[in-house]
């Protein structure tokens, strides 16, 4: 198997908050719109903004957390779609939390007490550390992408006080009889998601419609994906590559991503700057959470086309 060649790209500075107009910030932007559209994802590095202890300290409180009976796990649940907890009998090795709001310290505590009675300051901690940390870099990827086709102002209506919803996933190692298969093949569909693991591999993306590449998440690192909404919003500029996860490695695998969605009440719609004659319109508008539940209940892996395909 031939590993995926995808760009490495490195946050150029520390603090994300400062100077985003800099030259070094500037000469960033086409980096990632590049790889936006020619791969759909890349590699993310920001040692100085993400401290290596904290991911370890995150993948240690994934274990104690999957760790937890099954009925204690079972309590969190959350109405909205694949939020909650998830274990599914078809895929046996996988399960999951999806939460929203994790980086709101109240959500993060209600969360880890639901979880443990008598209190748990670690996990409650770098719960809402890592997920804030990682929104944050969310949004500023997707900022320089909405600035890449010099339109900010989509920053505003789609990120503002959105947070996202946090997934923190395990993968058991499947018996020896069963299939590797972890999660099944799909493209994310929300805007963007940033997702790190505990360096088990796994993940793979398809290469040129046909095969099937191997991607090593460097320590330390994040994988970066474009989503359905995002390719939809560009009008099918970004890729929105193809991924699952295959367990071949005899190891337990824990990962957690950071999947910004498109704002409740804000339809996902290609802008007009981006139809000419050159690129028709490809996909009419849509409201995400419908998207959402046509998705659940018509599996398949075309399911933007199929929903919003002009
Ligand atoms: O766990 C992983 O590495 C991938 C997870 C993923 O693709 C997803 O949850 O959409
Ligand atoms: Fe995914």
């Amino acid at each position: 198997m031939v590993e995926a060649h995808i760009p490495h790209l490195e946050i150029p500075i520390g603090r994300l908050d400062i100077d985003q107009g800099s030259e070094l910030w500037k000469a960033f932007i086409p980096k990632v719109r590049e790889a936006c559209e020619r791969h759909g994802c890349f590699f993310l590095k920001c040692d100085k903004f993400m401290p290596m202890n904290l991911f370890e300290e995150m993948f240690k409180a994934l274990e104690s957390l999957f760790h937890l009976p099954e009925e204690t796990k079972r309590k969190y649940t959350n109405p909205n779609l694949f939020h909650g907890y998830l274990s599914t009998p078809l895929v046996s090795t996988y399960e999951s939390f999806g939460i929203n709001g994790t980086t709101h310290l109240d959500v993060a505590q209600a969360f880890t007490n639901l979880m443990w009675p008598d209190g748990n300051s670690n996990f409650f901690e770098v719960l809402n550390t890592m997920s804030s940390k990682m929104l944050e870099l969310n949004l500023i990827i997707l900022k320089l992408i909405f600035e890449s086709f010099h339109m900010k102002n989509y920053y505003r209506l789609h990120c503002e006080n959105n947070s996202g919803i946090f997934r923190m996933i395990k993968y058991k190692v499947p018996a020896s009889n069963d299939s590797p298969i972890g999660l099944v093949p799909h493209t994310d569909k929300n805007f963007l998601t940033i997702l790190c693991d505990n360096e088990v591999h796994g993940l793979e993306i398809l290469c040129k419609d046909t095969i099937w590449a191997p991607l090593m998440i460097p320590k330390g690192s994040f994988i970066v994906f474009v989503g359905d909404s995002l390719k939809a919003w560009s009008n099918g500029r970004l890729h929105a590559v193809k991924h699952r996860v295959m367990m071949r490695e005899k190891k337990v695998r824990y990962s957690c991503g950071l999947f910004l969605t498109p704002k409740e009440g804000v339809n996902v719609e290609v802008p007009e700057k981006l139809v000419d004659e050159d690129h028709p319109l490809l996909y009419k508008p849509f409201n995400y959470s419908d998207f959402m539940a046509f998705f659940a209940s018509n599996y398949c892996e075309e399911a933007l086309q199929v929903y919003a395909g002009a």
